[in-house]
């Protein structure tokens, strides 16, 4: 299929030498995570490999030999000087030598499956095999949602497969069309298991569709999934908004997280506590790094050594831009690290967060520093939104000030895909993060609520980057919204005091889910449950 100048062409994603390759892993006996962690690192240390993208990580019905417990799937993106057999012969050796996975009957369980997918050859081309133990392209591949959303998260639009010379989205969109609830996959964020908590694996779940939005006639993938309610737990004495006096007071905090768990578990099945120990209000004082552990740690060691607290249904966060504070966190038991900064204020974060790959991670957009994030919300922007002219509205914004940006999407989508480029090139994988444009943090009122009005389209981003030769794209990333309580709210209400903001807010966490936030960061957690699983009745019941 020839190839145009804008098109995103296999060979320059391809850095000129080595073949690519993609590969399928699929996992569904003990712990797959697990399971599935240790074959990318024996992949990623062999000879001859060199990783370049992973994909997010989803939980699919069985196929074919359905009596046989979920699987967790995903595909990875390899550069490769082996060729098709000799790396097939490697995924064996993973498979059966390193990870003893036993082969009891076609399509039966499996403790680690590692398929080749494509092969492209040094000079781009689509490599086509047909021998009786290897098949490339794969022969099912096309059947299989487990197998081409993964792939579509990795591969631009325009790339076809090579024997149909269709798009894949085209092929997978195909498999949707049919309506099967079991070709709608779980995206899941793996969670990490501390001592303390019961042994299952934890995940954060997302399952989004393609909705056809009545106004535009568009496609957007929008999720159906329940929203997850973060509720916020600050403990620093001059947080703008709740000012708990009681940081000091942990047996007092510690009942404030009942009622929190009460509260929102009344309508969910999970609640997410963000602890933050470090204002980060325009301008605020920042507390230092041992302050901010002194109001964090006890507590988050208090919570997960409390015998009272659903703790299967808690999800804790710290609210954190310090890798120091980040760290002893995870150690004390909390599945997130929530940091404004997108990394930016602490080198050591995303090394941080790259050594747990079962920590989740919101990356947030944000400019500048805590006191300079309020002179940068200059966004060139015109109203209306013209996408991109590339293929399918990839983006191929080089980030410089010639450029005249048409939206803010557009802005924010791509300064975030090169924040989210370094946290993969740190280590990070791509199934931890959660995405958060950072309501407030260098935006003015009218940026706000241009965010909240375009997060369809930030969910669907996508950037080539020429520079760097690098495609990201948002697809299957969850989001997250923190509204409550800011200015912007105070402002259009008339209400000077962040305490007077929660009715308000309660209207804004409605209208964000309605945009389609995955997680959504409240002070009032009793009240904007209620207005979140109303919200979630209406725009999230399939
Ligand atoms: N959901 C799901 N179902 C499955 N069924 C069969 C096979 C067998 O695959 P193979 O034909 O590539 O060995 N793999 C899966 C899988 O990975 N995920
Ligand atoms: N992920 C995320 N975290 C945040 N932490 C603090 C604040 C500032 O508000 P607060 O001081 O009331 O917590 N806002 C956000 C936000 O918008 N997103």
């Amino acid at each position: 299929n020839s190839q145009n100048k804008e098109n995103v062409d296999i060979q320059t994603i391809n850095n000129g030498n080595w073949a690519k390759a993609y590969l399928a892993f699929g996992s569904n006996i003990g712990n797959r995570m697990d399971y599935i962690r240790q074959a990318l690192e024996l992949l990623k240390n062999a000879p001859g490999i060199k990783f370049t993208a992973v994909s997010s990580v989803f939980e699919s019905e069985p196929m074919y030999f359905t009596e046989q417990d979920q699987f967790l799937n995903g595909c990875i993106e390899v550069s490769t000087s082996l060729t098709p057999a000799d790396l097939l012969k490697l995924c064996k050796k993973i498979e059966y030598l390193e990870l003893k996975r036993t082969k009891d009957f076609e399509n039966g369980p499996r403790s680690i499956d590692l398929d080749i997918i494509l092969y492209y050859d040094a000079e781009g081309n689509a490599v086509q095999i047909n021998a009786t133990d290897l098949v490339i392209p794969h022969p099912r591949m096309l059947e299989r949602t487990f197998v081409l959303e993964p792939l579509c998260e990795l591969l631009p639009p325009n790339v076809t497969h090579p024997l149909t010379i269709e798009p894949l989205v085209d092929h997978l969109q195909q498999i949707y069309d049919l309506n099967k609830p079991e070709d709608v996959l779980w995206k899941v964020i793996p969670l990490n298991n501390s001592a303390k908590q019961s042994k299952i694996d934890r995940f954060l779940k997302f399952k989004s569709v393609l909705k056809r939005a009545e106004l535009t006639q568009t496609d957007n993938r929008v999720t159906v999934s329940p929203t997850y309610v973060m509720a916020i737990m600050n403990t620093t004495p001059d947080s703008f908004s709740d000012g708990s006096r009681n940081y000091a007071d942990i047996e007092g905090q510690l009942s404030k997280v009942k009622d929190i768990c009460d509260d929102v578990l009344k309508h969910y099945e999970n609640v997410i506590i963000d602890i933050g120990g470090c204002s980060t209000r325009p301008n605020s004082k920042q507390a230092t790094e041992e302050e901010e552990l002194k109001r964090t740690i006890p507590l988050i060691e208090l919570i997960r050594d409390s015998k009272d607290l659903p703790q299967d249904k808690i999800i804790l966060s710290i609210d954190t831009y310090r890798s120091i504070v980040a760290e002893k966190a995870i150690k004390a038991g909390v599945n997130i690290i929530n940091d404004i900064s997108g990394g930016s204020f602490d080198n050591e974060m995303f090394n941080t967060v790259a050594k747990h790959p079962n920590v989740a991670y919101v990356l947030s957009h944000i400019r500048g520093d805590i006191s300079s994030m309020t002179q940068n919300a200059q966004y060139n922007t015109k109203d209306e939104y013209i996408p991109p002219n590339s293929i399918d509205y990839i983006d191929n914004n080089e980030c410089d000030a010639s450029n005249k940006y048409m939206n803010l999407t557009r802005i924010i989508g791509y300064e975030m895909s090169e924040r989210y480029s370094k946290a993969l090139e740190a280590g990070i994988q791509r199934w931890q993060i959660i995405l958060d444009p950072g309501l407030g943090f260098a935006k003015n009122l009218k940026e706000n609520i241009d965010v909240i009005k375009q997060l369809p389209l930030l969910k669907n981003y996508s950037v080539y980057n020429d520079k760097s030769a690098l495609y990201v794209n948002f697809r299957n990333l969850p989001v997250l919204l923190g509204p409550s309580r800011k200015k912007f709210i105070g402002t259009i209400t008339q209400d000077e005091n962040p305490i007077d903001r929660d009715f308000a807010t309660g209207s804004l966490v409605a209208v964000s889910i309605g945009y389609g936030t995955d997680i959504i960061r409240v002070h009032n957690a009793k009240e904007c449950s209620k207005s979140a699983i109303l919200a979630d009745t209406i725009y999230k019941r399939i």
